[in-house]
């Protein structure tokens, strides 16, 4: 049973009247995460930038979370916007918000961007220990963990600002919102419904992705979507940050129906 939707943080930027894109960010983040794509973007873009529940600004009601409850904070949204239609993209949990949406609820779509996602994690001792890691000291002392897989060791070396304020990010969420969401990814499993996705899919996939690596989670979800394609870029878990100059124009040109 999934659970009533909550209201959702989330920034509202770009001309009115151009087509929506919906930005939804990875386990752990906030909507800042999307920061690089906010410029580009708005030139063409409504853009709007969400907090799932448990993260941010939203709110953080008792887990367990399933991606269903995430889903349907989004539409929620969209009918409080008014929105009959967006773009979605997606980053790893944001992701596969992206899938169940475009398997259960594929009229509020009008494409997916799916940027290093899982449709299931074979693997539930990650998600065991991680769970058992929050429960007993919070975010905080796994923070620099989960950042060492959010970047190549070399651009994080050149970037020591951005990595920073990617851990504080991490340490900042809520430990109660960051369990309850791996208890989500934990359970996740969309294999089976890939095939029902019937909106233009692109994955967007990271070479050097420890989270989510191209083989088997990129390639089960393009060879599951009808005619999604890949696209590998030279990044880590966060390749929209680490690549952003490639990412963006992927991003926005899939958006844009190209
Ligand atoms: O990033 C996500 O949304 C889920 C995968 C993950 O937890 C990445 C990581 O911390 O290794």
């Amino acid at each position: 049973m999934t659970e009533s939707p909550v209201r959702l943080h989330h920034v509202d930027e770009g001309p009115r009247d151009a087509p929506v894109i919906v930005l939804s960010g990875s386990l752990g983040s906030t909507l800042e995460m999307w920061r690089p794509q906010v410029g580009p973007l708005t030139e063409r873009f409504r853009v709007i930038r969400i907090d799932h529940r448990g993260h941010g600004g939203s709110p953080v009601p008792p887990g367990p979370y399933r991606i269903a409850d995430l889903a349907g904070d989004v539409i929620a949204l969209l009918d409080d916007l008014g929105l009959e239609q967006v773009a979605w993209c997606g980053l790893s949990m944001g992701g596969m918000v992206g899938m169940h949406l475009g398997s259960e609820a594929p009229q509020r779509l009008t494409s997916l961007t799916l940027c290093c996602t899982s449709s299931n994690f074979p693997d539930t001792t990650v998600w065991a220990d991680r769970i058992k890691a929050v429960a007993d000291g919070g975010t905080a002392p796994i923070a620099e963990t989960v950042v060492s897989r959010w970047f190549t060791p070399g651009w994080a070396a050149e970037h020591p600002d951005v990595v920073a304020e990617a851990a504080a990010m991490v340490a900042g969420s809520s430990d109660e919102g960051y369990l309850a969401s791996c208890q989500a990814l934990e359970v996740w499993d969309h294999r089976d419904r890939l095939p029902a996705i019937s909106v233009p899919t692109l994955v967007i996939a990271g070479s050097a992705d420890l989270s989510t690596p191209v083989e088997p989670h990129a390639r089960t979800i393009v060879d599951g979507i009808p005619g999604a394609r890949l696209e590998v870029l030279e990044a880590a878990h966060l390749a929209t940050i680490e690549r952003a100059d490639e990412a963006t124009p992927l991003i926005a040109e899939h958006a844009a129906g190209r």
